[in-house]
């Protein structure tokens, strides 16, 4: 999502857009503002108002949603993202399908794909990196830090149909979790394991996800 947004940025078709990039780590004022519980997170605000949120990486979804609200007057599109090697930012998961449309398994399948490959690193936890609600999900954030790791996050705190749903998704019991390249890789005793064995294991994990696209 990075390199799309810089690419719309630069393009003449959106040049009346203002694109903001924050970490939203080290912006906890703007995150607490937006109670941002996942990342990526972008907001597109016009006017000082907000008309939409998305979370996830698609960019066409992204696109429309621009062109749906952007036109030739001011508008401001303010995008969470994060400096390397720093925990990213934000959002609110996209949101499920209203109360009278249940979500079906096929539509909560679909949101778990994309969530689950939101960011190249996506980490499935009890609160936020900046405020874990639980000592396992600390713990991973803290690996993950300690290895220099930039990662998406979501809190399954905020949405049961996800944290129910991921179980069966990944065909794992418990939280965290944690997802390179969109393929499943473990919970924090299987983390801790793969580093004992392999120092580098997240530089090869991956490389491994890149080398399959
Ligand atoms: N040994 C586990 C610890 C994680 C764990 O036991 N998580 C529990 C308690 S936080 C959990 O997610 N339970 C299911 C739930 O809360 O939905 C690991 O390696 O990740
Ligand atoms: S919330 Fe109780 S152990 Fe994680």
């Amino acid at each position: 999502m990075n390199k799309v947004i810089s690419t719309l940025a630069d393009s003449d078709q959106y040049k009346s857009t203002t694109f903001l990039a924050i970490n939203a780590d080290s912006f906890p004022e703007i995150s607490d503002l937006f109670d941002i519980t996942a990342v990526p997170y972008f907001v597109l605000i016009k006017n000082g108002t907000i008309l939409k949120e998305l979370t996830g990486a698609d960019p066409k979804e992204f696109v429309s949603a621009l062109d749906t609200f952007g036109d030739s007057s001011q508008s401001t599109t303010a995008s969470s993202n994060a400096d390397p090697a720093a925990t990213i930012s934000v959002a609110n998961p996209t949101p499920a399908p209203s109360i009278q449309q249940e979500e079906t398994p096929e539509q909560l399948n679909a949101r778990l794909e994309k969530l689950t490959t939101a960011a190249p690193i996506m980490l499935f936890m009890k609160g936020t990196p900046s405020a874990p609600q639980c000592g396992f999900s600390r713990q991973m954030v803290a690996i993950l830090r300690e290895h220099q790791v930039r990662f998406g996050f979501f809190d399954i705190l905020k949405d049961d149909s996800v944290r129910q749903g991921l179980k069966a998704f990944s065909d794992w019991p418990t939280f965290p979790q944690l997802y390179i390249g969109g393929v499943f890789q473990g919970g924090l005793d299987i983390i801790k394991e793969n580093l004992s064995e392999d120092d580098l294991f997240f530089e090869h994990a991956i490389e491994e996800a890149n080398s399959s696209k």
